[in-house]
């Protein structure tokens, strides 16, 4: 076996805020041919490995909800994993690996699983949590989701995108912010060519004492929440246990894992479908949705096949405010079912609503609902859907 110990890399940073477009770039450095990366997606149905432009085989991806708190337990299982294989010759050996979290990932529970399970800790060294901040929504973002202030405090390197969407002054003010909050940390422009080589990820070992004074008790916290898992799972079994410590002080098992815990009024969900989509039927559903509710739409992502050459999808993206130029891929992403999937996290808006909507757009029309047509001449006065 080997002893050398294996660098990890956290890629974290709110929902849509350019984590997989710099993980996309990421790979594309020659230095990143023998690393693997670890994905969790937030949702039932996943899009976002069909989204990796890996040529290496060593993605793999936890679906299990939101890396942050059990899935703790399938992190470890899969670092584990990496080294049994590593060590019985089946993979080869990794020069990295690179987590990426969900845009709603608390971070330091993930650090902990790395820095803090005896296991794991012998063969890894957290070498650096890079964290991606939307310069639009960046600030509010901040202020409002304590997920996304750890994010930026945990920071060995914050990386600012969409800058040419922000103006002047909400970049100062957002560059301001971060340096109150991570005064050590390097910004660095997501535009910049740099923020796409792999020596992004390489920042040393990780140390707390570098942080805002709270870092460190976030770590000590989430070591405390750790042994008492394992107290409870490996000896009591007491899944109905409250863990009053806990961030979300929900109650779950290990491995049972509930996506839509993050405040009651956050929720994911997915809706697919199986026949082409008129464009024109998307693009007024989008339109309807953002223009009546866009403020709750906290992230949007879709691959949809349309009526016009079904066979060249389309991605859309939508982050808060922000709705990014829709592109169309040359075919769809290999391993695909070829069905229009989108994936929805909104706060405050009911899934039903939604579906009712989708449903109305694309032609599903059952007696309790609008069809299309009444909802095109005009969408304000459509019966059993209020705006
Ligand atoms: N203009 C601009 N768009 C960007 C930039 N970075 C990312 N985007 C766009 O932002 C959208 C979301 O980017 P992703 O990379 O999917 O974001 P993410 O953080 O992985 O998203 P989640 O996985 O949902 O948290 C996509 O449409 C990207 O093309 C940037 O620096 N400038």
């Amino acid at each position: 076996m080997t002893e050398t110990r294996i660098p990890v890399s956290i890629l974290t940073g709110f929902l849509g805020a350019g984590k997989s477009t710099l993980l996309n770039r990421l790979l594309k450095d020659p230095a990143m041919k023998d690393a693997a990366v670890i994905i969790n997606e937030f949702g039932e149905v996943g899009i976002d490995h069909l989204l990796v432009e890996s040529s290496n085989d060593a993605v793999v991806e936890l679906s299990d909800g939101c890396l942050c708190c059990t899935v703790r337990g399938e992190l470890v299982d899969t670092l584990a994993e990496l080294i049994d294989g590593m060590q019985t010759g089946k993979i080869k050996p990794l020069s990295r690996i690179v987590i990426e979290t969900t845009g709603l990932a608390d971070p330091a529970p993930v650090m902990q699983s790395v820095m803090g399970h005896p296991a794991i800790a012998q063969h890894f060294d957290l070498d650096g949590v890079v964290t991606v901040v939307d310069a639009v929504n960046g600030l509010s973002t901040i202020d409002t989701y304590p997920e996304a202030y750890k994010q930026v405090a945990v920071a060995d390197r914050l990386i600012l995108t969409k800058q040419t969407l922000a103006d002047a002054g909400t970049i100062a003010a957002i560059t301001q912010r971060l340096l109150a909050l991570n005064p050590r940390a390097p910004i660095t422009d997501g535009d910049a060519a740099e923020a796409g080589s792999a020596a992004m990820l390489v920042n040393g070992l990780y140390d707390p004492a570098t942080k805002i004074a709270d870092v460190d008790r976030w770590l000590k916290d989430e070591m405390a929440a750790a042994a008492d898992h394992h107290h409870h799972h490996d000896h009591t079994h007491d899944h109905g246990h409250h863990h009053g410590h806990h961030h979300h002080g929900h109650d779950h098992g290990r491995y049972h894992h509930d996506v839509n815990r993050h405040g009651a009024s956050i929720r994911s969900y997915a809706i697919v479908h199986d026949e082409p989509i008129d464009p024109m039927a998307i693009n007024m559903f989008i339109d309807l949705l953002r223009s009546t509710h866009g403020e709750k739409l906290l992230r949007m992502k879709a691959i949809v096949a349309l009526t016009d050459r079904p066979e060249k999808p389309l991605v859309l993206h939508g982050v808060q405010s922000i709705f990014h130029p829709p592109v169309r891929l040359p075919a769809w992403p290999e391993g695909s079912n070829r069905k229009t999937r989108l994936v929805l996290i909104t706060r405050d808006l009911s899934e039903s609503y939604v579906r009712d909507l989708f449903g109305a757009f694309t032609g599903k029309v059952s007696i309790d609902r609008p069809d299309r047509a009444a909802m095109m001449d005009n969408p304000l006065s459509v019966p059993g859907l209020k705006f």
